[in-house]
């Protein structure tokens, strides 16, 4: 066999590290009024790691959606080595080698990984038991193949983002896949959480396996991939060699025209207080009844475990206070604090000079917070509500929405075309419902109604999460204006570009706790990423 083979071996090496293991060609998927893929085309290397970026609304979810046969397309033909291939639903896909990691992690947080591992993928047929020893060692050798470093018997709640990440991964290579997608897969992770997933991508590929992921920072796609699909606006438009293009570059392919350069910042904070926190303090609800009115120290002393300790800043009036934090150390609990959305046991909130701690979470808007939550599909849109009625979410009380005490539709309809154009969402119409809209343009038409209405604090939670480079900047740009004509913004991102970007003072939250203070103007991300693992947290 070997003999035979080396005849014309270097022919025969060149046609297998060259074979593509996906190929795309003349895709187009059509929604009503929207092409969102029009005849793309799009060749993946076996053993490449692939990215495919665009601006928002491109169409790159709906083509990996297509390749896991999540959605049909109207034309064109997939190939997955070779072979053409016709896929009704994700099991077809699985069952030719292809596995999805989504950007929200779909694991169960009070099981173990090999339960999350083998949950669905373990048929019981005739009342027999799962084999879970087979399964621990299949998870084990999977585990060692690719470096992953995952324990079978971890909680999953024990941990972390990149962890719980490795876990994604081994799941889907645990039914066998050979091609995996990966959905913004650095999102939520800090900087050298990056590096690992890398690390790991990079042996994924070494073993055979080929790397699909979208992505919007171009950095990371320039250091990562070996390969890149450029979408706009539903097409190909180009196929690049990361060694041949800059980040620049590859932003103005997405965008077809050349970027704004970024502006330099001034500093516009004021000394009138817009926001003051005071000795914030939340109980974790898992501890059972905490005595009423404890301080924190109490709680403390009590073993109650805090998910906010004793929180106190305050924000003024043309300033930006960035909160830097790893994922689930207590900046969604501050959030649902300060906008009234969770009970807290201690500490006071007070918006331009007015206590406000007792205040319900519509009373607060009313009196001026905008409010750009984490999670915009259970808090922030009404996805299956038009994008004119979505406008009146949350303001149904104010104007444009109302007259009197009626809604107002036609001011409503008005002011959402207002934010379509500036915030240039892209939309068919504000007839539409807010699920046919992107990612990223549902979260420009959530950060355009919140800016509305000149509110005096913005309460920012990943405002640019999912939105493309261009977008982003626009965003910054509207909350620079916003903040030099007064706005004070309490940033929470994941970005943390972002967060020293934008921010005049920065703090990071460790388990509930404000831990350090450090300077944007002289941090780096990776001192920033360090501080917020806790490292140095001592001396901080
Ligand atoms: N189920 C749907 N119904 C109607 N239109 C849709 C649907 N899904 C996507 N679209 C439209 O198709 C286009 C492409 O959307 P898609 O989600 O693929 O973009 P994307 O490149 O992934 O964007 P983002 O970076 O914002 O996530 C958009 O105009 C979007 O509004």
């Amino acid at each position: 066999m070997t003999q035979a083979l080396r005849v014309g071996e270097a022919a025969i090496t060149t046609a297998i590290a060259t074979e593509p293991a996906v190929e795309l060609k003349g895709i187009t998927k059509r929604f009503p009024g929207v092409v969102a893929n029009r005849d793309i085309c799009l060749s993946v290397t076996k053993g490449h790691i692939h990215a495919v970026v665009g601006e928002n609304g491109a169409g790159k979810s709906t083509l990996m959606k297509i390749l896991y046969g999540m959605q049909r397309p109207d034309e064109g033909e997939i190939r997955i080595d070779g072979a053409v291939v016709n896929f009704h639903t994700p099991g077809d896909a699985i069952a030719a080698g292809i596995g999805m990691v989504h950007q929200h992690f779909m694991l169960a947080d009070n099981f173990t990984v090999l339960e999350n591992v083998i949950l669905g993928s373990e048929p019981r047929k005739g009342g027999l038991a799962v084999d879970f020893a087979a399964a621990r060692r299949k998870i084990k050798e999977i585990s060692d193949a690719y470096s992953l470093g995952v324990d079978p018997d971890a909680l999953v709640e024990d941990l972390g983002v990149g962890d719980r990440q490795r876990v994604e991964i081994l799941k889907v290579l645990y039914r066998g896949a050979r091609i995996l997608i990966l959905d913004e897969p650095t999102a939520v992770l800090v900087p050298h959480e990056v590096d690992e997933l890398f690390d790991n991508l990079r042996v994924l590929v070494r073993e055979g396996l080929t790397i699909l992921f979208i992505s919007h920072k171009l950095d990371e796609v320039l250091k990562v991939a070996d390969s890149i699909t450029v979408i706009r606006r539903g097409t190909t438009v180009a196929s690049v060699d990361p060694r041949e293009v800059t980040a620049r570059k590859l932003a103005e392919l997405m965008v077809g025209s050349e970027l704004p350069s970024p502006e330099t910042r001034e500093s516009t904070v004021t000394d009138v207080v817009t926001l003051e926190v005071s000795g914030l303090t939340m109980a974790d609800p898992g501890a059972g009844p905490v005595a009423k009115g404890a301080s924190a120290e109490e709680l403390r002393a009590a073993g109650v475990r805090l998910l906010l300790d004793d929180i106190s800043f305050t924000i003024h009036k043309g300033e930006v206070l960035g909160i830097a934090g790893v994922e689930g150390n207590g900046q969604a609990e501050l959030v649902e604090a300060i906008m009234g959305m969770r009970a807290i046991n201690a500490g006071t909130v007070s918006l331009s000079g007015a206590d406000i701690t007792g205040w319900s979470t519509l009373k607060r808007r009313e009196g001026g917070i905008g409010f750009i939550p984490e999670d915009r599909h259970r808090h922030g849109l009404l996805l299956e509500a038009p994008l004119w009625e979505n406008r009146i979410l949350g303001h149904q009380t104010r104007e444009p929405n109302v007259k009197g005490i009626w809604i107002d539709r036609a001011g409503a309809r008005k002011d959402t075309q207002r934010i379509v154009e500036e915030y240039d969402v892209r939309t068919p119409g504000i007839d539409v419902d807010a699920a046919a809209l992107s990612g990223g343009n549902q979260q420009k038409l959530i950060v355009g109604r919140e800016m509305s209405g000149e509110p005096a604090l913005l309460i920012a939670s990943h405002p640019t999460r999912g939105v493309d480079v261009g977008a982003q900047a626009a965003i910054w740009d509207h909350l620079r204006n916003a903040r030099a004509a007064g706005l004070a913004v309490l940033l929470i991102s994941a970005d943390l570009d972002e967060l020293i970007g934008l921010s005049d003072s920065l703090k990071v939250i460790l388990r509930g706790r404000i831990v350090a203070d450090v300077d944007p103007a002289s941090v780096t991300p990776e001192q920033l990423g360090s501080a917020m693992t806790g490292a140095g947290e001592e001396t901080a």
